[in-house]
């Protein structure tokens, strides 16, 4: 299986669902970088799941067990390895899913692939569980990337067929009171309202035992120009490339995207000004990227999370020893809406894309090199 990534930022996630755990190793994170291991965790407890009517039942600590590479509060430049414990497993849930699959996970592809090999128990390695170990290489890159001032925020831009929509975040430099609001309100939005109604359709889709998706917006402000490289090492392709490894994602643009296509030129293109010395495009339709580098304006992408595929509801499948039709009905925990818990992973993927982009470039440089312990 794929689970390793990046060029000069190693990456390599490891575990399924209901093994005893799960976790990462992060390799390529020069020495001397200050990691806060509570804000790490309090980063991770964004994501967790059971922690309200939103998200699955499943509880879990999702404590962080860093058990390399990070010596009193800085990274040693050994490889990062961080692991998680399952503890809240019912593996009993997923018995007749081998032979009869889910429509919309990934038993049936993994049945063909693996040959019936494949751990069926909360979706195995396929699970949306993986990406806690994400969020700890994430949260990890995330803290790197702040002594280069760099912040990276999301929330959620849409959810559901209603297509309920929040305030997008500025597009040209950080808005304190909306980074602000995004970690206050109820579900991470800038507009209260929108979090209330968005809140609303999730409930609601639950109690028809039903799921709905919905849209991400991250954005990484702060980033230098001249970061990336053209073809097929773009800063685009990087930040697709991780984003598409987190299960439920099926698909991602940059700034105006797929709207750019409904665009004149003389609309889409980003004009040139200088500003006190500096060249500052007027606009960000281009999401803070071209030709594959960055421009110096904020990275903007989207990504769309399809509704969870386990859904309560009686579904049409296949008895895969029968050789016969089936109706299914799933009686596990689900997340009726898998967008809330996405969007500090969207913040994990963009900040070790960059990072692995930074570090290529030589553009990662700490405040101070010399580390005050050998003055
Ligand atoms: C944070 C998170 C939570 C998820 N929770 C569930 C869930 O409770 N039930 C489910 O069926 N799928 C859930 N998923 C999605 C499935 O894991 C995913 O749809 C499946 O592995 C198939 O992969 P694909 O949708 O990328 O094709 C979750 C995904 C993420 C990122
Ligand atoms: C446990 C998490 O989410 C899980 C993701 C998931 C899936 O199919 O992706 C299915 C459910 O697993 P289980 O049936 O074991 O409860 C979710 O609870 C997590 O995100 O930490």
């Amino acid at each position: 299986m794929s689970s390793f990534t990046g060029n000069v930022l190693k990456l390599s996630i490891f575990g399924q669902s209901h093994s005893p755990a799960i976790g990462c190793s992060l390799d390529g994170i020069p020495a001397g970088v200050p990691i806060d291991l509570e804000r790490l965790q309090l980063f991770l407890d964004r994501r967790a799941p059971g922690r309200n009517e939103t998200a699955t039942a499943r509880k879990e600590t999702d404590t962080a067990h860093i058990i390399s590479g990070i010596v009193d509060g800085r990274t040693c430049g050994a490889p990062i390895s961080g692991i998680i414990k399952n503890a809240d497993t019912r593996s009993q849930d997923y018995s007749n899913l081998r032979r009869i699959p889910r429509p919309g996970h990934a038993d049936y592809a993994a049945y063909i692939k693996y040959k019936n090999n494949h751990d069926v128990a909360g979706g195995g390695h396929f699970s949306g569980r993986l990406t806690a170990p994400l969020c700890i290489a994430g949260g990890i890159a995330l803290q790197a990337l702040e002594t280069q001032g760099i912040r990276i925020a999301a929330h959620i831009a849409a959810l559901g067929p209603r297509d309920i929509r929040d305030t997008p975040l500025d597009p040209m430099k950080p808005n304190q009171v909306q980074l602000k609001a995004i970690s206050t309100n109820p579900l991470p939005c800038v507009s209260a309202h929108a979090a209330a109604s968005m809140r609303e359709c999730i409930v609601d889709a639950k109690s028809h035992m039903d799921s709905v998706g919905g849209v991400i917006e991250c954005v990484a402000y702060g980033v230098p120009a001249g970061i990336g490289d053209p073809m097929f090492d773009g800063i685009e392709n990087r930040i697709a490339r991780l984003a598409f490894g987190i299960p439920a994602i099926k698909g991602v643009d940059f700034g105006a995207g797929f709207s750019s296509a409904r665009l004149m030129g003389s609309q889409n293109n980003d004009s040139y000004r200088m500003q006190d010395g500096q060249v500052l495009p007027q606009t960000n339709n281009a999401g803070g990227i071209v030709g594959g580098i960055t421009t110096g304006m904020p990275v903007i992408w989207h990504m769309a999370v399809k509704p969870t595929p386990s859904i309560g509801q009686q579904q049409d499948s296949v008895d895969l020893e029968a050789h016969e039709n089936a109706e299914l009905k799933i009686h596990g925990r689900h997340d009726p809406c898998i967008v809330p818990r996405a969007v500090p992973v969207a913040e994990a993927v963009c900040a070790v894309a960059l990072l692995d982009a930074m570090l290529e470039d030589g553009a990662f440089v700490l405040p101070c090199q010399a580390d005050a312990r050998f003055r």
